[in-house]
């Protein structure tokens, strides 16, 4: 089928899995919670989970450079609280060297399968090395040999080159099978995005859709309904 022919209708509630809310319209009195959109995030996020969805906290967020070119990748949401979310990642990275030159971003949770998107948009602060290092003792050892084992965003002569550093680091740690503790690596760590904005999008009919948007200044939190 041609690019150009490609398209889904929205609003059915026939790909939504049985999530609740979908066949009703997204409704301003459905923000709840302190801040207004921690009840419906929480509640959209659930579905998710309960829908089977690939990877429901899964987020692509976008960063900007030193020079104001935004570059775009998925990371995992790991916690979500009043204060915001937190991802963790390469402090050397593309991403981790863009929020040292500009600490704001942008996320969006593409939840498609429930024809839902919301978009996330804040500054962005380190978490404390104690948060880092208390994700990090939960994570498996596989996935902490191959953190410790790889410069994130740094090139690298083939996969067999990769293989080998990840085996050489993992060594120095009584390797993949060993009980030594990897510690995590000064490279390493946790992002705090904190919302100023946040926009809740639901799929209607005939491209009809649904937006509400959080917008925060001095006075509070606002909200408004866009066009579609
Ligand atoms: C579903 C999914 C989840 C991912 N989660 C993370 C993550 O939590 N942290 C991370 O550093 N990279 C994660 N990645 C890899 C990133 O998308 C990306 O390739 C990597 O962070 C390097 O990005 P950068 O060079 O733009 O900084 C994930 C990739 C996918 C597809
Ligand atoms: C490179 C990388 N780092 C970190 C993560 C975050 O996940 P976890 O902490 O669950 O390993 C992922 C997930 O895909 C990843 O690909």
């Amino acid at each position: 089928m041609p690019l150009a022919a490609m398209r889904v209708g929205y609003g059915s509630g026939e790909g939504a899995a049985g999530a609740d809310g979908v066949s009703a319209n997204l409704d301003e009195s459905w923000l709840t919670g302190d801040p207004p959109w921690l009840g419906l995030f929480g509640r959209w996020l659930r579905e998710g989970v309960a829908a089977a969805i690939p990877e429901p906290n899964a987020m692509v967020i976008a960063t900007v450079d030193a020079q104001g070119c935004p570059s775009t990748r998925t990371v995992l949401c790991k916690s979500v609280d009043a204060n915001g979310l937190v991802f963790f990642t390469g402090h050397d990275s593309d991403k981790g060297r863009d929020l040292s030159a500009n600490p704001c971003a942008s996320v969006t949770f593409p939840w498609i399968a429930l024809e839902r998107q919301v978009h996330f948009r804040g500054l962005v602060e380190r978490v404390s090395r104690e948060v880092t290092q208390e994700y990090w003792a939960s994570r498996p050892r596989g996935s902490q040999l191959g953190s410790a084992g790889s410069f994130q965003s740094q090139p690298i002569g083939s996969r067999d080159e990769l293989e080998d550093q990840a085996r050489r680091i993992a060594a120095q740690f009584g390797g993949v099978d060993g009980t030594e503790a990897v510690p995590v690596p000064d490279r390493w760590g946790g992002y705090l995005l904190r919302p100023r904005r946040v926009e809740f999008w639901q799929g209607r009919a005939d491209r009809l859709h649904n937006r509400v948007r959080l917008t925060l200044d001095d006075g509070g939190w606002h909200t408004v309904r866009l066009q579609p």
